[in-house]
């Protein structure tokens, strides 16, 4: 399978790097600045579950041809247009797409685009950042993936993706449900950074307070009422695993959009992650008051970036 990763930050340079350990055919779509980077330095991957360090094969969208089995998108949701664009020549009728942004517009606008049965369904919790030096670093040990095919015809190509990742370090799933899957980490993530962020502090931190355990539940009760509008049903299972994270008194997690923040990035994917989810609850008619005031906050946020001064 001819493997084409756009991106090498840290989701594309992370698990490419685990992909190309695994003996897989993988080149990286890279703008100017990332191939002189890495052709200079080549990738590096910094991880508790085994390291990697070596050169790896780069293109860009002017030398693109349509000969790619898979396209793994792993580019900012904010960036998601430009790369859509930079991806036209690499696709063929039989190329298919396996996205690992967060949120669910990527699937609505790659459905769009190229039909459902073109798109697999994926997601990664992990926590891996792109160094200054442009060395990837993954934080802890925790690495899970889970894919899945959202249509019959994509099954084939879902379970060879799956083959190649399981050979990786980390827990490696092929969902039946892959939907759910989407749903479960976009609810879990949404209310995370709903909470995080609106209270600039970890999940613990917000727990110890007064009002933090009755809010963080409200929110959690918002992003799952809107799944449900659209659908989506979950599993008891599903609901006590995203209780269990968000609402770990011990917990020093705080989303990664929170982490953005603190560091002053200049875009957030406030739009992709919390703003969708809103877009949606309003189209159900739904009442989610603590969506609103955090994607308003969060708006106030970019805003202040894009007009700086
Ligand atoms: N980091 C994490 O731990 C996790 C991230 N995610 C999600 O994964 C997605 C990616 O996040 P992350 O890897 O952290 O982001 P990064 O910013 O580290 O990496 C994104 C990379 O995409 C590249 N890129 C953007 N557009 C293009 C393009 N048109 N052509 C080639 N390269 C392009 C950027 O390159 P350039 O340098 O040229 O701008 C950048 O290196 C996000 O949606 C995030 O929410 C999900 C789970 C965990
Ligand atoms: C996987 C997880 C939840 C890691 O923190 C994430 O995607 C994020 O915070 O953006």
């Amino acid at each position: 399978m001819r493997i084409l990763i756009v991106g090498a930050g840290a989701i594309g340079g992370y698990y490419g790097a685990r992909l190309l350990q695994a003996g897989a055919d993988v080149t990286f779509l890279v703008r100017p600045r990332r191939a002189a980077h890495l052709a200079a330095n080549g990738l590096h991957v910094y991880s508790e579950l085994g390291n990697f360090s070596g050169p790896v094969a780069t293109i860009s969208t002017e030398e693109l041809e349509p000969n790619y089995d898979l396209i793994v998108l792993s580019c900012k949701s904010y960036d998601l247009e430009a790369t859509l664009q930079d991806i036209a020549p690499a696709m063929s009728d039989s190329t298919t797409l396996l996205p690992f942004l967060n949120g669910l517009a990527v699937y609505d606008r790659l459905d769009q685009m190229f039909g459902r049965a073109r798109v697999l369904g994926g997601v990664a919790y992990i926590a891996v950042m792109l160094e200054p030096d442009g060395s990837i670093r993954h934080f802890g040990a925790a690495d899970v993936v889970i894919t899945g095919a959202r249509s019959d015809s994509s099954t084939r190509i879902a379970q060879e993706f799956h083959a190649l990742i399981r050979q990786s370090p980390g827990t490696r799933s092929l969902s039946a449900n892959v939907d759910e899957v989407l749903w479960n980490k976009w609810v879990m993530l949404a209310s995370g950074a709903v909470m995080t962020c609106l209270m600039r502090g970890t999940v613990g931190e917000i727990l110890a307070t007064d009002d933090g355990p009755k809010l963080m539940a409200q929110t959690m009760a918002e992003c799952r009422a809107v799944a449900n509008g659209e659908g989506i049903q979950f599993s008891t299972d599903d609901v006590q695993r995203v209780e269990a994270r968000l609402l770990d008194r011990q917990s020093t997690w705080a989303a990664s959009m929170m982490r953005d923040i603190s560091q002053d990035a200049p875009r957030i994917e406030a739009q992709a992650i919390v703003g969708d989810m809103l877009v949606r609850a309003e189209r159900h008619g739904l009442h989610t008051p603590l969506l609103r005031v955090a994607y308003c906050h969060l708006q106030v946020y970019q805003r202040r970036h894009d007009t700086p001064g």
